[in-house]
């Protein structure tokens, strides 16, 4: 029935205030005004509709991306956005394009190691749109391993140029997106060489494409890769391939912010440390960890509201069958997901402070927070996307056969969403990298350095190797300090055995390669901690709002007594809880979720999600799934004619041909 809210009784049943939890969800009554206008500006224009993705072909699903992105931009300027506004709209076109890596990527590395004179020049014209960038790091042959890479950068001190080429195939540019077809500039990484001498990676702003004609410039090879996985999905990206044959550029596009190469071909470097070449990456990995809550609550928006309508079994007296939601086995596959959007969201948060914080201290010269943020972005990165990524296939699983249509609106979030355990940067590598900023903290200990920030604990280690959780009813698993007690010291177990192992190897980098399953998992665990520390102390804070703050509690021990219960192993082969005790942790879990069911729908009505950025019959606001499905069907190319093309041509002779057969 249209217009009839057919979640009405389970929106009734919520026992705390919904748009309070908005607020919280959104950050502030600010970003929640912005982040509503920007969603239904986008939603109640037609220009924006994104229903008939799945049906397009390439070409035609690249050419409306370039519209979208085109008249996004015309509305921008028309409605004079301001940067927080625009940057929202641009989400909720929800559209991959060239204009992410444009202003995700390419303005942030221009900010981040170009001169003051650097920004001066290329920022404006970035920024109003007069170029397009693109981020040229991977080469087909290097991802990874970005000190491998073989793109040079030669300097050239007869003309005060630099010269850059593609010497191999694997070297050329594999991947950027936006290179392939629209972007104008690239930051480019190359090896730097001045006077026969190598001195590493370094960025470099390089004119790809003519900005008279749009024809790549002498010797420039550019194009796309190809087609990516699932049907429209990230199709609507052009990621590049891009070769250079002796290509020109003048000194002065050289980010130089990090080290420089002065007019006579002197490499000097700056104070600044090296690592900051790969600042733009620990800024975009900031980022994902907030984008990766936002995917997973639109699947756990979709799974929910439609678990709440979908009706299976148990009809007795008359009444009707029973909302699957009201199965314990869904509440523990679907809640769990729903306390993580929450965890991510708060972790995210925080994370943003971080990097805010190691940017303020970078301009005064303070670098010493850069390996915790180095570490942590990282490490939260893999965490989250990892999660998320599953989080999102368990949800098409939660919504069973028609979570596998397209109209559900999950095969596309997961298909766009997947790639993000592998770009800026492969989740087993970046989890390996944490692993040896836990490596190096402990081996500093000794020294008398005290481990601050996310490390801190450690400088508690012995207490933590001897520490017994006192826990002794399920009630006392919802104590954070129980619950932080245990995670503590199951990360620093875990970090002190691989540091025992290490030791034991006289070629350390032998050991870190051998023992690197036992390091993810060291690096795993101290991730966990990280993100249930983030939620408890989010907790701290003053939240207002009828019931707010009650549920949020919920939803951590929630994320919380879930990884407990997943990772038992690690927690009882550590020897940090008793078996007894990791069993009142799972009755303490069964009746968390029967908290959270009444409340489930006003949890993720909380997110704010408008009907066209979910893009899901399923998790449609009203709940009216059922007549909308069969519409949609009729909606399919193939129904356009009852007898389909090819019929006529193949089948028909076919079963003429099996008739004839058959009478013989
Ligand atoms: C339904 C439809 C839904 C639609 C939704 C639509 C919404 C839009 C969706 C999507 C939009 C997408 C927008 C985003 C697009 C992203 C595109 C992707 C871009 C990319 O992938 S760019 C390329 C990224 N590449 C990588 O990440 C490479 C990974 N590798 C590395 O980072 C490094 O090579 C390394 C860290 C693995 C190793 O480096 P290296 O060998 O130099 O280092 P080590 O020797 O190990 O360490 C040396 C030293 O440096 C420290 N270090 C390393 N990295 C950093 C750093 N980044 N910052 C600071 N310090 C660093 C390291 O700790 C060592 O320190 P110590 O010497 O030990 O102290
Ligand atoms: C959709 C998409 C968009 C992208 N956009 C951009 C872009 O805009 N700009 C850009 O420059 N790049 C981009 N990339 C490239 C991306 O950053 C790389 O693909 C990524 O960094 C992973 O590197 P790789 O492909 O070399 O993987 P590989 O390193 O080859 O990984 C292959 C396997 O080897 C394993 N492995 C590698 N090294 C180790 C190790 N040391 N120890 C243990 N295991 C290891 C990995 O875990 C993985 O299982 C994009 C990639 C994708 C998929």
């Amino acid at each position: 029935m249209e217009g009839v809210d057919h979640l009405a009784f389970e929106r009734n049943k919520a026992q705390f205030d919904v748009d309070a939890m908005k607020i919280v969800w959104a950050g502030s009554s600010h970003a929640l005004e912005v982040s509503d206008r920007m969603s239904r500006l986008v939603a109640s224009d037609p220009a924006f509709r994104k229903d008939n993705r799945a049906m397009l072909g390439r070409k035609e699903l690249f050419k409306n991306t370039l519209r979208k992105a085109a008249y996004a931009l015309k509305r921008i300027i028309e409605l004079r956005l301001s940067e927080e506004e625009a940057s929202m709209l641009r989400s909720f076109v929800d559209e991959p394009a060239f204009t992410d890596l444009h202003w995700g990527m390419f303005v942030p590395a221009i900010k981040g190691q170009g001169t003051e004179e650097q920004l001066k020049k290329w920022l404006p014209l970035a920024q109003k749109m007069q170029i397009i960038g693109c981020y040229a790091q991977t080469e087909l042959g290097h991802g990874s391993n970005v000190q491998g890479l073989e793109t040079t950068v030669t300097f050239d001190p007869k003309t005060d140029e630099f010269v850059i080429h593609s010497p191999t195939l694997t070297s050329s540019k594999w991947w950027p997106g936006g290179l392939g077809k629209i972007s104008t500039h690239a930051v480019v990484y190359g090896r730097l060489i001045t006077d026969g001498q190598d001195h590493g990676v370094h960025g470099f702003i390089v004119q790809l494409r003519s900005l008279d004609d749009h024809l790549p410039l002498p010797g420039i090879t550019v194009g796309d890769i190809g087609m990516k996985f699932g049907n429209g999905a990230y199709n609507t990206m052009d990621n590049g391939v891009l070769r250079f044959d002796h290509v020109r550029i003048p000194r002065d596009q050289m980010l130089m912010r990090v080290s420089r190469v002065t007019r006579e071909g002197k490499y000097v470097q700056s104070n600044v440390p090296r690592q900051l070449v790969y600042g733009t990456m620990v800024y975009v990995r900031q980022t994902i960890v907030s984008d990766a809550s936002t995917a997973l609550s639109r699947a756990v928006c979709i799974a929910t509201r439609y678990s709440a309508v979908r009706r299976q079994f148990g009809a007795t007296g008359g009444n009707p069958e029973s909302q699957v939601i009201d199965y314990k086995t869904q509440q523990a596959r679907l809640f769990p997901l729903l306390a993580s959007a929450y965890a991510f969201r708060f972790v995210g948060e925080w994370l943003k402070w971080l990097y805010t914080d190691v940017m303020t201290r970078l301009q005064a010269n303070d670098f010493s927070t850069l390996p915790e943020a180095h570490a942590c972005t990282a490490g939260l990165k893999s965490l989250t996307t990892s999660a998320t990524s599953d989080g999102i296939e368990e949800c098409r699983k939660l919504c069973g056969g028609h979570g596998y249509l397209c109209s559900s609106g999950l095969p596309e979030l997961f298909a766009v969403y997947v790639p993000t355990c592998t770009y800026e940067g492969d989740n087993i590598v970046l989890l390996l990298q944490v692993a040896r900023h836990l490596m190096k903290t402990i081996s500093q200990l000794g020294s008398g350095k005290k481990p601050v920030g996310t490390v801190a604990y450690m400088g508690r280690v012995e207490q933590l190797m001897e520490s017994r959780s006192d826990v002794q009813k399920a009630e006392d698993w919802l104590n954070p300090s129980a619950v932080l007690g245990a995670f503590e010291a199951r990360a620093a177990r875990k970090s002190v055995a691989c540091a025992k192992n290490l030791s034991k190897f006289s070629n350390p980098e032998e050991g870190f390669l051998e023992l690197s399953n036992d390091l993810v998992e060291a690096a795993r665990a101290h991730c966990q901690l990280i993100v249930v520390s983030k939620f408890i102390d989010k907790l701290q804070q003053d939240i207002p709002g009828k019931g707010v703050k009650q549920l949020l509690e919920v939803l951590c021990s929630i994320y919380a007594l879930f990884h407990l219960h997943k990772h038992l192993g690690d927690f009882l082969s550590t020897g940090c809880i008793t078996s007894k005790q990791g069993s009142l942790a799972n009755d303490q879990l069964r009746s968390l979720y029967s908290q959270v069911r009444p409340n489930a729908i006003g949890l993720v009505d909380a997110f704010n999600y408008t009907d066209h950025y979910l893009s899901s019959i399923l998790g449609r606001y009203d709940g009216n799934v059922y007549p909308k499905l069969y519409e949609e069907a009729w909606k399919d190319p193939l129904n356009d004619s009852v007898i389909p093309d090819g019929f006529q041509e193949y089948i028909r002779p076919m079963l003429k041909q099996q008739l004839r057969n058959a009478r013989l």
